[in-house]
């Protein structure tokens, strides 16, 4: 996500400012993804519809395998879609040429699962902030690392965290790293694909109400990718549920978790909403997440094993063209 001026200027506005345009801010039509095998190709997305609304949270639930992460990774065009439309505010992107693509990645930022393989572990988390504005286009140093420390602060991590590296940080700090980078850009939409789901059941607490606050300041929208309905109970207003690529029910989160109209749905529901799922877990506040990274900088990192496979895995700013910032999770805040 590329759009430089957009990231510094005041008169960009926020998501909420620019919620007023009228019509869905995303709408999915007849979407369909292909993957080329050697026995053809194959579809991971059939026929996929849905709407997100300016400030909405839509959630797009399925077991493994149905499809989400392909739906997700077309959204911000890391992949490119056989057919059907994304039209982002307006404008359709499924195949708008890069060149044309790229003042408009910025407005759609990614949040994604891996908490190791998702930060480089040898940049600073106000570099890795930072690193979006510099992609955008902000040339000025200080400008882009003023935005990071507001960014670092806003997710609740403590001025300290600037000059830390990954591996010195927990899972859900680590989440946090990755929000704020997806925030760097001032998105309109963030799709955040299971990025709770490697953390313990405490952490993803935390790290919702924290996107959660974030949506009530700004207006941001979220399509949040989960195959745990609790999550999705927390986060969105409105549901699809994918299966073998197809959307196969759909509605109200509330009305479809209280009562599945599909077969699919309902054996969904039983296999991930349980007492030990987020509900009842008390967050802890942002500031809790900030005393502890205060209080005890090193203990909780998770540096020994997992850190280093953070290192062997793509940087995340690998993909700094893309609408992605990626963010992950782990473990402990
Ligand atoms: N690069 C690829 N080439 C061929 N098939 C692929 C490729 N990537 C994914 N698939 C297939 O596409 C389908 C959808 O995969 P996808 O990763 O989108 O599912 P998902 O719902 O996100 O699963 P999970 O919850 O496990 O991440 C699966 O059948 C998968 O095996």
């Amino acid at each position: 996500m590329t759009d430089n001026t957009a990231v510094n200027t005041p008169t960009d506005g926020t998501a909420a400012d620019r919620a007023s345009a009228a019509g869905p801010l995303l709408s999915v039509e007849d979407l369909v993804v292909e993957y080329a095998t050697a026995q053809g190709p194959f579809k991971a997305v059939d026929r996929v519809d849905f709407e997100v609304p300016h400030g909405g949270s839509l959630a797009v639930v399925g077991e493994s395998g149905c499809g989400k992460s392909t739906l997700a990774r077309a959204l911000v065009r890391l992949l490119k879609p056989v057919s059907g439309r994304i039209v982002l505010d307006g404008t359709d992107i499924a195949t708008l040429p890069e060149r044309r693509l790229r003042p408009l990645r910025r407005r759609v930022q990614m949040v994604f699962q891996d908490p190791y393989g998702s930060l480089d572990p040898h940049l600073t988390a106000q570099q890795i902030v930072a690193e979006p504005l510099r992609v955008a286009g902000v040339s000025d140093r200080v400008q882009r690392a003023r935005r990071a420390a507001e960014l670092i602060d806003r997710v609740g991590l403590p001025s300290s965290a600037l000059d830390r590296r990954p591996p010195e940080f927990s899972g859900g700090q680590r989440q946090r790293i990755g929000i704020a980078r997806a925030l760097a850009s001032r998105p309109d939409l963030l799709v955040c694909d299971e990025a709770t789901s490697a953390l313990d059941v405490s952490v993803q607490a935390q790290v919702l109400h924290l996107l959660r606050e974030l949506q009530a300041d700004t207006g941001i929208a979220y399509l949040v990718i989960a195959h745990n309905l609790g999550v999705v109970r927390e986060i969105s207003n409105d549901v699809v549920v994918m299966r073998a690529g197809r959307v196969v029910e759909r509605g109200p989160t509330a009305a479809v978790l209280a009562s599945p109209a599909d077969p699919y749905t309902r054996a969904l529901r039983r296999a991930s909403l349980d007492p030990t799922t987020i509900r009842g877990v008390k967050p802890r506040t942002v500031l809790s997440a900030r005393a502890a990274l205060s209080a005890a900088p090193d203990a909780s990192s998770p540096s020994a094993s997992p850190a280093s496979s953070a290192s062997t895995s793509p940087p995340p700013a690998a993909a700094p063209a893309s609408p992605a910032s990626p963010a992950s999770e782990g473990n402990r805040s």
